[in-house]
């Protein structure tokens, strides 16, 4: 069985490379869609029963690793160094600082890598994150499916 929990958060990015319109300062309300896979679970009158794990618990840590740390945060690449000095030099901004472009697809790896080592923490083998769709527009996402990502590069 999968199973989807929705979330959404804004933040400010730019993708310092690009040709057009998003290399200037800018920012989206993103949603990310995580996907887990695993059983339904069957025992009588527990308060998960009928459940592959409770919705609210997929919130729970999906604020607690993604949303909380990115919402209203500036996403910004390591190697943009005018954004990120002056970003630093902001006291007390909040900014997210990444070893990629903060892309749709970059950001959706990234959800999957850190969602991935904390739902293992949590459930062990009992359930799998499966994938993590990061909307950057309504008519613009990424999905990070677990056969297509590197899980070894989840620093
Ligand atoms: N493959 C990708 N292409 C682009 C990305 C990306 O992350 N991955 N990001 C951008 C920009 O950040 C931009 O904000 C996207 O805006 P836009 O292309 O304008 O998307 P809209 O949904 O707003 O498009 P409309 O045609 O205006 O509806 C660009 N490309
Ligand atoms: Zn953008």
């Amino acid at each position: 069985m999968l199973i989807t929990r929705r979330l959404e958060f804004d933040a400010g990015h730019r993708i310092s490379t690009h040709n057009s319109q998003c290399r200037h300062l800018h920012g989206h309300r993103y949603v990310i869609e995580i996907s887990l896979s695993g059983n339904i679970i069957s025992d009588e009158g527990v308060p998960e029963q009928g459940m592959v794990l409770d919705f609210s618990a997929i919130k729970r840590i999906a604020k607690e690793i993604i949303v909380d740390k990115w919402d209203h945060a500036f996403l910004v690449y390591a190697g943009d160094k005018p954004v990120v000095d002056f970003l630093q030099s902001i006291e007390g901004h909040k900014t997210v600082i990444f070893d990629s472009q903060p892309t749709a697809e970059n950001l959706a790896v990234k959800a999957f890598q850190l969602l991935d080592r904390a739902f293992e923490a949590a459930y062990g083998s009992r359930l799998r994150l499966e994938q993590v769709r990061l909307y950057e527009t309504p008519n613009c996402w990424a999905d990070a499916k677990r056969e297509k990502i590197d899980l070894t590069n989840n620093s």
